[in-house]
């Protein structure tokens, strides 16, 4: 899909719940995606871990490859890598929309930001709990996304850390276009106070995943809460 279509979309309320494949059933990837999708998902969250920049390794381009089979639906791909620069080109043509880097993985984000947007995606910047918004304020112009990360990265169902919330409000004051992400620990408790902050792009793994599917309930539950507090 193209970019300007894709941010376009993703704009629209209600507030977009991305399933992250993290906890899914890797042995019925295509059977799982389709479940999501049928369950009225509107965007992926896959997480590309490289067991260097996070203590944790999962997977990366051929994943990417097999959910971009499986669904014409935007995929979010967050890059937990040290190297990203290096990874970019094929993370697109494994059919990313949106590439999330870590500010904390390069000495100066705005190259690969501006190569991810060259090539036609979504370029996205990630902050861990403890790194200030002022830490990425350079890079902020040629960011369509920032993603807040409500735990250390590197594993799902962690609990929640609320630092997030100050930098969302933080981040929607200065940019009202930005589109503003969270990820990790969203569940029915917290996905409220993340909307409440700006976030209109809530990932959410195990309290998806916890239960088998279909997730079409657990899903529009989740939407209807992350509705609720945009009100
Ligand atoms: O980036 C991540 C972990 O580093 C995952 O996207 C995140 O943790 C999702 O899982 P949960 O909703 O269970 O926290
Ligand atoms: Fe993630």
């Amino acid at each position: 899909m193209p970019r300007r279509r894709i941010l376009d979309e993703l704009r629209n309320p209600p507030p977009v719940v991305l399933p992250s494949l993290l906890l899914c059933d890797f042995g019925n990837l295509a059977a799982e995606v389709k479940a999501v999708e049928a369950a009225g998902a509107r965007a992926f969250h896959l997480d590309v871990m490289d067991g260097n920049f996070v203590p944790n390794i999962t997977y990366g381009m051929p994943i990417v490859e097999a959910v971009r089979r499986a669904s014409d639906l935007p995929i979010d791909v967050h890059m937990m890598v040290s190297k990203p620069a290096a990874f970019v080109d094929e993370i697109i043509d494994a059919g990313a929309d949106i590439v999330t880097i870590h500010a904390e993985a390069t000495d100066d984000p705005r190259p690969i930001l501006e190569q991810i947007r060259k090539r036609g995606a979504l370029a996205s910047l990630a902050i861990n709990p403890p790194t200030p918004v002022e830490a990425i304020a350079d890079a902020l112009p040629l960011c369509d996304m920032v993603l807040c990360m409500s735990v250390m990265p590197g594993f799902g169902a962690q609990q929640f850390e609320a630092v997030a919330l100050d930098k969302l409000r933080a981040l929607r004051s200065l940019r009202s276009d930005l589109l503003l992400e969270i990820d990790g620990g969203v569940n029915a408790s917290t996905i409220a106070q993340c909307t409440a902050a700006g976030a209109q792009m809530l990932v959410v793994g195990s309290a998806i995943f916890k239960k088998p599917a279909p997730y079409a309930d657990s899903l529009a539950e989740l939407t209807r809460l992350a509705a609720s507090g945009t009100q």
